[in-house]
Order: structure tokens, then sequence, then C-alpha cells
């Protein structure tokens, strides 16, 4: 069994013109193994958030189900911290109460001065020194976004999910994050579920990124093995043999899969083709 095993899991929501219901996507199966990075790609509306939500327990499957650490995943825990784009801060707490909070919810046994040591080791590393007194609204998109993903990988989570995180960080500063996340899970070895519209992020980040088809009854239609050795860095990883080739199949798939129907999964109760392996 898989550290992280989702099984089958499929997803179905009332249908807004009130007959019935939609399938948002069927028979979800994947396994990530401990320490894994593994990315999300897929059209808007395929189900990649409800897929992380599922995981984050803060939705539950129609059909099917996951396990972490051979455990039922039931609810919202502190074993899997979600980090959405919206960044979801405390307004009204400063940069190191509102990574404190979730430290001191993790580790309740904890006093003050551990508590101070750790929350400070992670404001270090996402490069906050000299901004932990200020609040989100005095914070630019990128600092609040540090702040987030401080907050996530400090309670040391058995597994990080990102949700979009970078998508309203302007480019420069993505990529300045995108490198500060790598080095935080090259410490911290999280295993990481990221959704993401961004090829290049998949790439740079992912051990492999999964392709969902569209939607309704979407489904993962091919599963693409990054085999571009780390250390990566952006200017680094363009330099692989591999990385055009690793592109510009997502990107195919991706245009493929741009109108529906093509190699979409059954809604009537069928079972669906397993996805795809590729590897360059
Ligand atoms: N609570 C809900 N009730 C009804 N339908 C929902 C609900 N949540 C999501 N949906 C529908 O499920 C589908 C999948 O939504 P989801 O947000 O998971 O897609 P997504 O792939 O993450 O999209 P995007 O890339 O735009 O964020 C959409 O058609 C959406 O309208």
């Amino acid at each position: 069994m898989a550290f992280l095993q989702i099984d089958n899991v499929s997803k179905y929501f009332p249908n807004p013109s009130g007959d019935g219901r939609v399938c948002v996507f069927k028979d979800v199966t994947i396994k990530i193994e401990k320490g894994e990075f593994v990315t999300v790609i897929g059209h808007s509306g395929c189900g990649k958030s409800t897929l992380l939500n599922i995981i984050a327990g803060l939705d539950t499957a129609s059909e099917g189900g996951v396990l972490l650490g051979g455990r039922e995943v039931s609810g919202p825990g502190l074993d899997r911290m979600v980090v959405f784009q919206n960044f979801s801060l405390m307004p009204w707490m400063t940069v190191f109460e509102n990574i404190a909070l979730a430290v001191r919810s993790a580790y309740p046994n904890w006093d003050a001065s551990q508590v101070t040591a750790h929350v400070n080791k992670y404001i270090a590393l996402v490069g906050l020194k000299g901004a932990e007194g200020k609040r989100p609204t005095a914070l630019s998109g990128g600092m609040k976004q540090r702040v987030g993903l401080a907050r996530a990988v400090s309670i040391e989570p058995k597994v990080l999910l990102l949700d979009e995180p970078f998508a309203q960080i302007d480019a420069l500063t993505r990529g300045v994050i995108q490198e500060e996340l790598i080095q935080m899970w090259n410490t911290s070895k999280n295993t990481v579920f990221m959704v993401t519209h961004d090829v290049d992020e998949a790439i740079l980040l992912s051990d492999r990124i999964l392709l969902m088809t569209n939607g309704p009854s979407a489904r993962i239609g091919e599963m693409v093995d990054v085999t571009i050795p780390r250390p990566r860095s952006r200017e680094t990883v363009i330099e692989h043999p591999h990385y055009y080739k690793i592109r510009n199949h997502v990107i195919h798939f991706l245009v493929r899969h741009a109108s529906h129907a093509v190699g979409a999964g059954s809604a009537d109760g069928h079972s669906v083709d397993a996805p795809v392996l590729v590897r360059f």
C-alpha cells in the first residue's frame, strides 16, 4: 500500500439544472509514495480542487476513499495542511502570530520559547526575517504566500496540499518562491500534492505530473514522470534534454483535451481506462 492512496474516488454534485447529478470525476486512483512531489494539471472545472479538498478532508468522496499511512481520511487534520491561492491568513494577526497559531495547535505541549524558536526558523526559511510584526494588509502577495507556506510546513504535516498557491503572485516573485519551496521541501521531505495550471512550475517542482481529462466524468488520463535529476533550479532545468519533451507532451495533452469528450471517462457506471504512464 502506498503512503497516500486515492482509491477509486468519484465525485458527483447535484446538477445545477435540478435534474439528477453531474459526475465531476470518476474512479480516480493515485498512489503516492512518502516524500513524493506530485502535481495535477487539467483544464478549469475538471475537478482538481475538489480532489485536493477530498484528500484534505474538507469535502467527501461520493464513491471510493483516501488512505493516508493506511488509515482512512475522514475529515480535516493537522497531518494534511492546505495552502490556498487566496492566502487565507488571519488578518488581525502578525506574521509571527499566524505561524505560531498553527505551531501551538500542532505541538500543544511546547513552551513559549520552543514555539518562538520554531516559528523564527520558518520565518527565516521563507525570507521574512524583519517582517515578523507585520499584519497581512502590510504584506505583498508574495510575502503573504510565504507566510502561508511557512505556516503549513512549520507543523511538519505528513502531506502538504497546495492549491495553485502561486496563481495570484506576479511571475518574477513566483519564480523566487518556487525555489524557496524547493529548499523547504529538500529539508522537510513532505509528501506534496499540488494543483497548478503552470506547466513549467509542474516540471520544476514535481516527481510526477498527473494529467486530468476534461469533465464531466474527468479521469487521470496520463501520469508523466519528470525524469530530470534534482537538485533543480529554474536556470538549469530548461537545459536538460527531457525538459522540452515533457513540456511539449503535457501541452499537447492539454490541447487534445481542450474540447470535451476526448478520452472522457464513463458517467454511466462503467469502469474507466487506467492512466497511461509516460516516461522520457
Ligand atoms: N460545492 C459544489 N457544488 C456544486 N458543484 C461544484 C461544487 N464545487 C465544485 N463544483 C463543480 O465541480 C466542478 C469541478 O470544480 P473544481 O473547482 O474542483 O475544478 P478545478 O479543476 O479545480 O477548476 P479550476 O482550475 O478552475 O480551479 C466544476 O464544474 C464546479 O462548478
